[in-house]
């Protein structure tokens, strides 16, 4: 599979945009989205998932217009959008056998696959229960159920991770890595670790824009000489935080033991290692104490 992204925009109105001018190309695997609240992921999720067209830009599934031919992506499609919507009454099954109805999906195998979803999922022994007595978390894997019953070759996952507790989340990100040798797949969040472990690839947003996209190593590195840890007077810490992107800060008696992000070095700053989360606020400049 080959999606291309060419100047996607979405101008919601005269001075609103949504997303602006973002490209980018992937293959098989996993791409993480990565941005702050209202940087324009669910924008650009709806619209690969053709629920939203583009003001302006073009969506290329393996060559084919999607924005003309909205269907050819529709077959190849799951989605999980960020707020998913049950019916309270109906069970497991009779859910999964709605939506597969919908999306066209029938045959005597439906109620295997069914099965193995549920299994997947990890809900096959609630799976007769009605889905509005299910946790947050279970509803939640209901909802990435549904966006595999076709077999989709693109899967988008908007924000998958929200409700899931510990545990569901790992069995998430093995379902991911499991899925991901033959689809794309696209996962937002704004929750650094949601993503570190599984995205092959990542992107990172911020107020429409695409900022940086490469691999974890690749965008490690460019922040692996600017991340110090120092420890400063508690009241020397607001000037510091104008100068500096604070990661992190324990405060102690009358000093502050800071992690932090700085393009130039000092001799009393002690150089730590660089992670991903490092260089998404390196990327878009947020400081973590406001
Ligand atoms: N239907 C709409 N009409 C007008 N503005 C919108 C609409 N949907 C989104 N926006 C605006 O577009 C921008 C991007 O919003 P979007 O929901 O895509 O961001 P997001 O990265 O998914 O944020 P979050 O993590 O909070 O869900 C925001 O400024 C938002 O207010």
């Amino acid at each position: 599979m080959l999606l291309e992204l060419n100047g996607l925009s979405k101008k919601y109105s005269k001075n609103t945009y949504g997303l602006k001018d973002f490209s980018l190309r992937m293959e098989n695997g996993v791409l993480g989205l990565l941005g702050p609240n209202g940087a324009g992921k669910s924008t650009l999720l709806k619209m690969i998932a053709t629920i939203s067209c583009p003001t302006d830009g073009t969506i290329v599934l393996n060559k084919n217009n999607v924005l003309s031919d909205p269907n050819y992506m529709r077959k190849q499609l799951g989605f999980l959008p960020q707020y998913f919507g049950v019916y309270p009454n109906l069970n497991a099954y009779e859910f999964l056998s709605y939506i597969a109805a919908m999306k066209g999906i029938g045959g005597k195998d439906l109620k295997a696959r069914i099965t193995h979803l549920l299994t997947q999922v990890n809900l096959l022994s609630e799976a007769h229960k009605p889905i509005g007595n299910y946790s947050g978390g279970m509803k939640q894997r209901i909802g990435i159920a549904q966006a595999l019953l076709n077999n989709p070759k693109v899967l988008i996952f908007d924000e998958p991770t929200v409700g899931l507790d510990p545990v569901e989340r790992i069995h998430f990100r093995n379902l991911i890595s499991e899925l991901s040798q033959h689809c794309i797949i696209i996962l937002s969040s704004h929750i650094v670790s949601d993503i570190d472990t599984i995205a092959d690839q990542v992107a990172i947003m911020k107020k429409g824009s695409l900022l940086a996209k490469d691999s974890q190593e690749n965008l490690i590195k460019q922040v692996e000489s600017k991340v110090f840890q120092t420890t400063i007077q508690t009241e020397e810490l607001e000037a510091f935080k104008r100068e500096h992107i604070i990661v992190d800060l324990k405060r102690n008696h009358t000093d502050v033991t800071i992690r932090f992000i700085s393009d130039t070095q000092r001799p009393y700053f002690k150089a730590q290692k660089a992670t991903l989360e490092d260089a998404y606020l390196y990327f878009t400049n947020t400081n973590t104490n406001q």
